[in-house]
């Protein structure tokens, strides 16, 4: 008998949950039950469905199912959650935050009630604030609590920098900080290009650039779609983080997770560079920041905390 399959729910099989269904199977990392609300059970499982039948073409073998019923989601190694409503052109994600606040307390409830044991990586935007009640609502230790933004943010931040250098993005690392808005800090000191500096490759001016549009990487989107926000990049990123922590990998990744005193924040949910593993965040790493970056990570933290005291 070979290993059993991990099991994976992602709730919400909107934009983004059906697009990370769909790369979970696509990487076989294990079976996936997809959940919305009864409303939507049969658009639910006609997507499941229509993934199972990708299976044969693209050889992988993962089980996806849709449902409305979290009794399926019984028992899962890891849940991602996807739920809630998505901002549309003229919105800030902050402006998502009651709707989806409520949204996350159900969902969160019925997640905890089946699998007390899992691990639970956040999508849901203003996703600081969302990880955060998840977290509450929850109860789990704070390790198993994950919200998704840096590797997201990063991966812009690469896009643009592979693209002005005419360079693989493979070659090309960043480092985003704090909250998963416009105040996000994008590191320059500790991002690379095949291990160069990029301050020794780019001019300051244009890294300035590239810095401002990864900072409102998920606006220039939402621009352009006109009806909802970004998926394919987001899924990717939770993806990867789904194969750090059922693989157990330990990967240097940012996530948001639970501070307490480290960078000199407490009881907040804030983008740091982590560990990730098996037991979810196994450690956050702390950095020694310069003046600069320290006074624009407590800006990014003053945005996060003004949208908890909404919620407080
Ligand atoms: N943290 C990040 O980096 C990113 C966050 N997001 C956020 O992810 C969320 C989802 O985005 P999309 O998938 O594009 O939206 P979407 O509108 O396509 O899908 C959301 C789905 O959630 C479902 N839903 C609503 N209430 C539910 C409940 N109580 N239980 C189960 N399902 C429920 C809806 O029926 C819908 O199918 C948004 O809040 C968006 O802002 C999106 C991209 C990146
Ligand atoms: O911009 C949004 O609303 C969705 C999101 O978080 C992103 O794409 O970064």
């Amino acid at each position: 008998m070979g290993n059993k399959r991990k099991k994976i729910s992602v709730i919400g099989s909107g934009f983004t949950g059906a697009t990370t269904a769909l790369m979970l199977a696509q990487k076989e990392l294990g079976d996936v039950v997809l959940v919305d609300i009864p409303n939507m059970e049969n658009p639910t499982k006609g997507k499941a469905l229509d993934m199972l039948e990708a299976s044969p073409v693209q050889g992988f073998d993962a089980n996806v199912t849709g449902t409305a019923n979290y009794e399926d989601t019984k028992e899962s190694d890891l849940v991602i959650i996807t739920a809630g409503i998505a901002r549309k052109p003229g919105m800030s994600r902050d402006d998502l935050v009651n709707t989806n606040a409520k949204i996350m307390k159900s969902v969160t409830q019925e997640v905890v009630k089946y699998s007390p044991e899992t691990t639970i990586v956040v999508l849901t935007n203003p996703v600081d604030a969302m990880t955060y009640t998840v977290y509450k609502e929850s109860g789990f230790p704070k390790e198993r609590v994950i919200g998704q933004s840096g590797v997201l943010d990063t991966a812009r931040f690469r896009t643009f920098v592979a693209q002005e250098l005419n360079l693989s993005v493979k070659d090309i690392t960043g480092f985003v900080l704090g909250g998963h808005g416009d105040d996000m800090v994008p590191l320059i000191r500790y991002s690379y290009a095949g291990g160069i500096p990029l301050e020794k490759l780019i001019s300051k001016d244009r890294l300035e650039e590239i810095v401002a549009r990864t900072r409102t990487g998920g606006g220039e989107i939402v621009n352009l779609l006109g009806n909802g926000s970004a998926y394919y990049a987001p899924a990717a990123s939770l993806t990867v983080m789904a194969e750090a922590i059922l693989k157990d990998q330990r990967r240097v990744l940012p996530s948001i997770a639970y501070l307490e005193g480290e960078y000199g924040y407490s009881d907040i949910y804030l983008g740091v560079p982590t560990i990730l593993g098996g037991n979810g965040i196994e450690e956050i790493i702390e950095l020694e920041l310069t003046a600069d970056e320290k006074a624009a990570l407590d800006k990014s933290a003053e945005s996060v905390k003004s949208v908890l005291k909404v919620l407080a």
